[in-house]
């Protein structure tokens, strides 16, 4: 199949329990909780993304005629090294793209890979290492996995439910908007009244990296 891969990037990871892994992500095109275009926002499920999913025109993006094609770009990100070899699939919203003929090639080049989900669909069971983030207002199907990232506030979420789902590790994630200095006291008034709960930030933004 064909993959439409919005831009790729060999950077750290900065948000989560493995933030400053070194590490190529592929953000894929398109969304199923939004268009993407700023006129659909205010009416979408998920309105607070600070990302551009739409297209392939992005660095390192474009469109792969098949697995071995992006696993192969995927490894020439990386560059020379078999150690700790690492990919995040994002988005925009991976699972609507990701088959077992990506991860088996991923893992055929000796990567070990993350995702970020929204948690919609059902995440792959050859993933690696599973952060879903639930949006108010969608119906969270992957209710397991290794990281629940949650971005605060959010209106409408039940927290009590979330903290019945099977994850490892639960994460409070203050939303970045024109309101992110009170986000982030609202978040850190969360982790303070829940010991669940671990504060973590957008540390890629601080430090200027993709
Ligand atoms: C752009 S999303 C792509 C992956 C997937 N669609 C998802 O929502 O998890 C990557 C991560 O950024 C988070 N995110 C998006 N917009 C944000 C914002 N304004 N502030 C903080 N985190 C945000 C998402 O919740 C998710 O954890
Ligand atoms: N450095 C860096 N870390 C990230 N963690 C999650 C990201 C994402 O947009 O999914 C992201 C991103 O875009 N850049
Ligand atoms: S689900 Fe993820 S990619 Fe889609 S609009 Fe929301 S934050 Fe952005
Ligand atoms: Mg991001």
């Amino acid at each position: 199949m064909t993959y439409s891969v919005k831009e790729m990037f060999l950077t750290l990871q900065g948000e989560g329990v493995n933030a400053g892994a070194r590490a190529v992500f592929v953000r894929f095109a398109g969304c199923n909780l939004w268009t993407g275009r700023e006129a659909d926002r205010a009416g979408a499920v998920c309105r607070f993304c600070d990302t551009d999913f739409v297209g392939t025109d992005g660095l390192g993006g474009g469109k792969f005629a098949d697995a071995a094609a992006l696993a192969d770009a995927v490894a020439g990100h990386w560059g020379e090294g078999a150690e700790a070899r690492f990919a995040v699939l994002t988005g925009g919203e991976p699972m609507l793209q990701v088959d077992d003929a990506l991860v088996d090639a991923l893992h055929g080049r000796g990567f070990r890979i993350a995702i970020e989900s929204n948690g919609t669909l059902p995440v792959h069971p050859g993933i690696d290492w599973v952060c879903i983030s639930p949006k108010a207002g969608s119906e969270v199907v992957q209710r397991a996995g290794d990281e629940l990232k949650l971005v605060w506030p959010q209106p409408g979420t039940d927290v009590e439910m979330l903290e019945g789902w099977d994850f490892a590790n639960f994460l409070i994630q203050p939303m970045d908007s024109a309101a992110a200095q009170e986000n982030i006291e609202a978040a850190i008034a969360f982790a303070m009244d829940r010991p669940k709960w671990r504060l973590t930030l957008q540390t890629h933004k601080m430090l200027g990296l993709r």
